[in-house]
């Protein structure tokens, strides 16, 4: 379960985000979307404990800047950041050794295997293409098997087949009791992944709608229906 209360972030005199409360249950998918500039970045930012905010964060229960919380939660960055002279391997096995992770040899295997990144596993940080390092950090969220994991733009620079792999790895991971939280604007890449979403204007939810409530209603429908946009 991942549980935000009343949220606030301001920079200078910017309120960007303006006692924001949501929660997503344990083992859902839970979309954040809204237009440019609605404080998307900035919610992921603080939950993610990289930004000073009022209100609290929630992670399986613990308060988010815990030990106990950070070592169940994982985060995928929108722009990853690579250590320039360890190559793919080395950062998935310093995540691992960090955060004492259970993940055994063959499941690192097979998680580098499906995101095409086992005969790349002694390329250096700075010898690979952003769509790897998205891979690697990616690689890096699942090797500490995580309770919560959230993903910022996760599909953005992806390839077809690592888009594939990542729906099919969110599905499982959900499979698992995993909860999961992505902020997006790619609204088709989630369609059929979600269970909660929320939109967000101008720092403030305007309104969610959980999947068993819209039935086969568009993604897209939702969202224009709520920020008054349209295709
Ligand atoms: N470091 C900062 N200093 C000052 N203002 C900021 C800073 N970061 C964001 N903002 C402002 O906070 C508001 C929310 O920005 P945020 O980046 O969270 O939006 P977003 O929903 O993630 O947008 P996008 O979809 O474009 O990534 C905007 O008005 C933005 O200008």
């Amino acid at each position: 379960m991942l549980e935000i209360q009343n949220l606030t972030k301001v920079y200078g005199k910017v309120k960007a985000v303006d006692n924001v409360s949501f929660l997503v249950p344990g083992g859902q998918v839970g979309i954040l979307l809204g237009p440019n500039g609605a404080g998307k970045s900035t919610i992921i930012k603080s939950i993610a404990g990289l930004l000073r905010h009022d209100g609290q964060v929630r992670i399986c229960g613990l308060p988010g800047r815990s030990m106990e919380a950070k070592k169940i939660f994982a985060y995928v960055p929108e722009i990853p950041a690579m250590f320039e002279a360890l190559t793919v391997r080395e950062h998935v096995e310093y995540i691992r050794k960090a955060y004492n992770s259970q993940v055994s040899d063959d499941e690192i295997e097979f998680i580098l295997k499906r995101f095409e990144l086992w005969d790349k596993q002694d390329k250096l940080g700075n010898e690979l293409s952003k769509g790897m390092m998205q891979k690697v950090s990616i690689c890096c969220a699942l090797a500490i098997k995580p309770k919560v994991i959230m993903l910022d733009e996760p599909m953005v620079g992806l390839d077809p087949q690592a888009i594939k792999e990542l729906k099919e790895v969110i599905t499982e991971l959900k499979g698992f009791g995993v909860t999961v939280l992505i902020s997006t604007h790619m609204l088709e890449m989630v369609e059929g992944l979600w269970d909660i979403m929320f939109v967000m204007q101008k720092g403030h939810i305007i309104g969610s709608y959980r999947k068993e409530d819209v039935g086969n209603k568009e993604l897209e429908d939702l969202f224009f229906e709520m920020t008054g946009g349209g295709k």
